[in-house]
């Protein structure tokens, strides 16, 4: 949906003669367009405000046809913590400026001043009055607020800097300027595109660095926080807008204007290291890169370990590290996390930030360890917001974390998505620190987007298997509940331990997705008979006993039953299973339709899973179907991934890429494509629409359309439900204009919920 305003083109910003109306609705300049100075306008002049912000789509059908329906432009779980134990407290390091919460009186005379110059000159000075704590004691008798209200207290704390900073963002007409999506808008103007050609000297042939109109906004936003000594920033542009190249015409800009050459640490999933490295290469070549990854890092480890005790300069001037350094507990992962710490960092920038979303996982809390030093905590995320409120508190607490601090008290509890007033102080409070734009505001030939919903119709196998698994879990419901006193009771909650709950509802995920994921086609006797094949040739290794492999074989689904048999060679008079099987699901059944028809009329299709055993089953159907492919998953080398993606945006004869939502959804730059298949939904909208993005993006010159695979009759379509709804509450907490309290419950029906609707069935 295209906002009221249109972007600024090129040649308008070069020649500054572009209206300031059109970019700052909300608070109309007093200056007519004609009075517009010819030398660079004045600061406030730069906003791209917008004013009321899009609903997204609720997800309702705009027309369909019986299976397929195509939904507006919607506006639309994620990694499993691993542990650590290493979290160390420095308390004697120095604190750094930009870790201290301030608060500042601005210079109003420091607009007179050219910007550039003042940065070149180190000018960082603020008229410092008093540090926040002291400010919060003040209001805190002002305003009483409860000795437990934290959240309150560190939106009180925050509220003073936010306006200070909202007045040098949006001038001083925007006292009144407190809407979230305000910080579309950047009022600041530090440097233009000459500086950035000035400062990023590229050397590779028939590439120029220029920077869209907004992505200088995005800079100059980042540089503006950077003068003010604020320790962080959220860069929360939608995917696929260019955060990677903004960010790194930021750090190159730090350098170039204000002798600040690093060391800067960035932080991002292993699938887009290789492309991190490329484009710093490619945006800044003075630049000095360290990957610090794989086989290298033990190498660089020893090197540089040596260098920071003798107390020297940092050898480089960015370190690539991934998230997964900051996950575990071998020796190796402590020692590298230990030499971080040795370091001062000017900015520690995290990609796809969102992964930072539970303050209480081991990656948050060792990142933080590395982190809190650092003058700057940059994070880059397209959906800051993922599921609930208290996530984006834990992205907001790394930000800021002596603003946002909240101790152990208990967020989820806090933080209720259903109080609009919260959100409300939320979004006014944030708005300063956070910058998001979206492709509908700032694209001006954005491709369209186009959603598909695909609902599609089980065959009969497929249909049993469903039916028989709801009327096992009924059986084993209704036994339960009859236990209980109450037996009027409607619901599993509490009734079912969770894992039970959550195992059932795997288990109707997996058949509505495929049923050779559950073993119905193999009996028991078959599994007997198999393993006593398979025991002799070692299938689970020569210790294992006959009774240990049967029980073993007897917990596999038809699939991998299938997919042992076939790799130990096994023959069988029920052996492998034929063609006719993978065929067997619904989803499967489409695609055989869809692909070869895209195919067809010239499309290229990115097919994501959020599982590699339905990734498995994908490849043989496309075997079947004799589509060339390729597959990039969790297991996939972080060495071979770039020259996957690579070789599908190059290579037209490859039709498909098949992915895992997880290790494929986020990054990475498959433009090649222009059609995306959403093979089975997450809960989270957020991961998915994160992997939609992947081919709608800057490069991207064709319209690009979106299937969501929905199995009829399944939980596949509760799913959906929910999808839709968390996608309001993103809406109404970082767009503007949408009012929670109008978006019927928003309380989230839980896999418990979902599940006790289908006993009454
Ligand atoms: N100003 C520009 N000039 C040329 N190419 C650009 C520019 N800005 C972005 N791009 C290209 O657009 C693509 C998307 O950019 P990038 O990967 O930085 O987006 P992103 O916002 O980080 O996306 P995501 O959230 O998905 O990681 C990349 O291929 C990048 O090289």
């Amino acid at each position: 949906m295209k906002r009221d305003f249109d972007e600024i083109s090129d040649d308008e910003w070069v020649n500054h003669s572009f209206k300031p109306s059109r970019v700052l609705k909300s608070t109309p300049s007093s200056k007519s367009p004609s009075d517009l100075p010819s030398s660079p306008p004045p600061i406030e002049s730069f906003a791209f405000g917008t004013k009321t912000q899009q609903l997204l789509a609720s997800g309702s059908p705009s027309s369909s046809s019986d299976d397929c329906v195509i939904i507006t432009q919607p506006k639309p779980s994620i990694h499993a913590d691993l542990e650590d134990d290493d979290v160390e407290q420095n308390n004697d390091r120095p604190v750094s400026l930009g870790n201290r919460a301030r608060r500042f009186i601005i210079d109003d005379d420091d607009d007179e001043q050219p910007a550039a110059q003042m940065l070149r000159e180190g000018n960082r000075e603020l008229t410092e009055v008093y540090d926040v704590k002291s400010c919060s004691d003040e209001e805190e008798l002002e305003l009483e607020l409860e000795d437990d209200d934290v959240i309150g207290k560190a939106l009180q704390k925050c509220a003073k800097i936010a306006a200070e900073l909202r007045k040098d963002l949006y001038g001083s007409t925007a006292v009144c300027c407190d809407r979230y999506a305000e910080v579309d808008s950047s009022t600041v103007r530090i440097v233009t595109q000459d500086d950035v050609d000035a400062a990023c000297m590229v050397e590779v042939p028939d590439f120029q660095p220029v920077l869209k109109p907004y992505q200088l906004v995005g800079v100059n936003f980042l540089l503006l926080l950077y003068r003010r000594n604020i320790g962080g920033a959220i860069l929360a542009d939608e995917m696929g807008l260019g955060k990677t190249i903004q960010a790194i015409t930021y750090l190159m800009l730090l350098k170039h204007l204000n002798d600040d050459p690093g060391p800067h640490l960035i932080v991002c999933p292993a699938s887009v290291l290789e492309n991190w490295e490329r484009e710093l290469k490619r945006w800044c070549p003075s630049f000095s890169v360290l990957q610090y990854h794989g086989t290298a890092r033990s190498a660089y480890s020893k090197e540089l370990s040596s260098h920071a005790k003798h107390g020297l300069p940092p050898p480089f001037n960015v370190i690539l590290a991934c998230y997964s350094l900051f996950e575990r507990h071998s020796v190796q992962q402590k020692d590298d996390r230990k030499l971080l710490k040795r370091w001062r960092w000017s900015c520690v920038l995290m990609d796809e930030a969102h992964a930072l979303k539970d303050k209480n996982s081991y990656r948050w809390k060792n990142l933080m360890s590395v982190a809190r030093n650092a003058n700057q905590r940059l994070l880059l995320t397209g959906t800051p917001l993922q599921n609930d409120l208290h996530e984006l508190w834990s992205l907001l607490e790394f930000m800021l974390p002596d603003l946002f601090a909240t101790g152990d008290v208990d967020l989820k509890r806090l933080l209720n998505t259903e109080d609009g007033d919260l959100i409300g102080r939320m979004k006014s409070i944030m708005g300063p620190f956070i910058l998001r734009r979206l492709k509908s505001d700032v694209m001006k030939q954005l491709v369209p987007k186009i959603q598909q919903v695909k609902y599609v119709s089980m065959g009969k196998q497929q249909e049993d298997a469903y039916k028989e698994a709801i009327e096992e879990y009924r059986k084993f419901s209704h036994s339960h509940i009859a236990k209980c006193s109450d037996v009027n009771l409607t619901t599993v909650v509490g009734v079912l331990p969770r894992r039970q709950i959550s195992n059932y509802f795997v288990q109707f995920r997996k058949i509505a997705n495929h049923p050779l994921l559950v073993r119905r086609i193999y009996t028991d006797e078959d599994v007997v008979r198999f393993a006593k094949k398979l025991h002799p040739r070692g299938a689970f290794g020569f210790e294992c006993t006959l009774d240990r492999v049967v029980e073993e074989l007897k917990s596999y689904n038809d699939y991998s039953i299938h997919q042992l048999l076939l790799s130990y060679g096994v023959s069988d008079s029920k052996g492998i299973l034929s063609e006719k099987h993978v065929m067997l699901s619904a989803k499967c059944q489409a695609l055989a339709e869809l692909l070869p028809s895209l195919q067809k009329d010239g499309h290229r299709v990115l097919v994501f899973s959020q599982w590699t055993s339905i990734l498995d089953i994908l490849e043989w159907t496309l075997d079947v179907i004799g589509l060339t492919y390729r597959r990039l998953d969790g297991s996939t080398q972080v060495t071979d991934r770039q020259t996957i993606v690579d070789e599908f945006n190059n290579d037209t004869s490859i039709s498909v890429c098949l992915l895992s939502t997880r290790a494929g959804g986020q990054g990475l730059n498959l433009t090649g494509a222009d059609t995306v298949i959403i093979h089975d939904m997450d809960f989270n909208p957020q991961i998915d629409r994160q992997a939609e993005d992947r081919c709608h993006r800057i490069g991207q010159t064709k319209p690009v359309t979106i299937y969501r695979l929905v199995t009829k009759g399944t939980v596949d379509e509760n799913v959906y439900e929910i999808a839709k709804r968390k996608l309001t509450l993103d809406a109404a907490v970082l767009e503007s204009g949408v009012d929670v309290e109008h978006q019927g419950d928003l309380s989230e029906m839980t896999m418990g919920e979902i599940l006790s609707s289908l006993l009454k069935a």
